[in-house]
């Protein structure tokens, strides 16, 4: 099942350059583990933002819910998730 998820890390500002750099680093490790594994699909900057839109392929809302909570930066994120479904008129046969 697809999940599009817009991501908003708002970091607070007075929290220290280097705990700040190791949840970016240990984000970006498991960011791109997630994305070799296939659970991860789709990860683009929204220009200008701290933001990314995202496409995540896992079974059901609930493994959406449990990938999205083991994210480093998970409590420095405002999240919003649409679930997706295939559009009739999509050429795409993978589309899920
Ligand atoms: O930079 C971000 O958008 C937040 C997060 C998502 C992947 C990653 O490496 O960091």
């Amino acid at each position: 099942m697809l999940f599009h998820v817009r991501m908003t890390v708002k970091l607070p500002t007075d929290m220290p350059a280097e705990q700040a750099a190791r949840l970016k680093a240990d984000e970006r490790e498991l960011a791109q583990r997630l994305q070799r594994e296939g659970t991860w699909r789709h990860l683009w900057r929204i220009a200008g933002l701290y933001a990314n839109v995202s496409v995540f392929d896992v079974p059901d809302a609930q493994a959406l819910h449990d990938t999205l909570m083991q994210l480093p930066l998970y409590p420095y994120m405002e999240i919003e998730v649409m679930a997706l479904c295939r559009h009739p008129s999509s050429v795409h046969a993978d589309d899920r």
